[in-house]
């Protein structure tokens, strides 16, 4: 699936936002090594603190089905953004435990602004699961 289609279906996915609080939607959709797409949205909440972002939707969503972590092949992110969405801080920690450092990740928005880059890309010096292999 090429960064066009799989951005598609980011957009897709937007449209299933909940977010009563910003207004504010995001899609994700998550490319498995099966070739299917996991869609993930923003799901708000009153209290605002458990809110989940679309990326961390998509990811928690393919692991609950089954899927190995570390072996996606690609996510796409979408907003209604001035540029290509920036994922949180939040999100790309998640994305550095559960995909590829290598992994495409592919940013967009409404306007069609695109940016391609990785998750080791998006968190520099992250501290990620090869971290704690010295653990005894
Ligand atoms: O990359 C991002 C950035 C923000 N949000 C959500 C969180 C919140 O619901 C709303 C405004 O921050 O957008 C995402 O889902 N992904
Ligand atoms: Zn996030």
């Amino acid at each position: 699936m090429d960064s066009a289609t799989l951005l598609k279906e980011a957009i897709k996915a937007r449209e299933k936002a909940y977010i009563p609080y910003s207004h504010f939607g995001v899609g994700a959709a998550l490319l498995d090594s099966e070739g299917k797409v996991h869609h993930g949205c923003n799901i708000e909440n009153a209290a605002y603190g458990p809110t989940n972002c679309a990326e961390r939707t998509a990811m928690f969503r393919a692991i609950a089905d089954g899927h190995q972590a570390r072996s996606f092949k690609a996510m796409a992110v979408v907003g209604d953004t001035g540029g290509p969405i920036a994922p949180c801080g939040v999100c790309r920690q998640v994305m550095i435990e559960l995909c590829d450092p290598d992994m495409l990740v592919i940013l967009g928005n409404l306007k069609g602004d695109v940016l391609e880059t990785t998750v080791s890309e998006l968190l520099p010096g992250y501290f990620g699961p090869s971290d704690l292999e010295n653990v005894k």
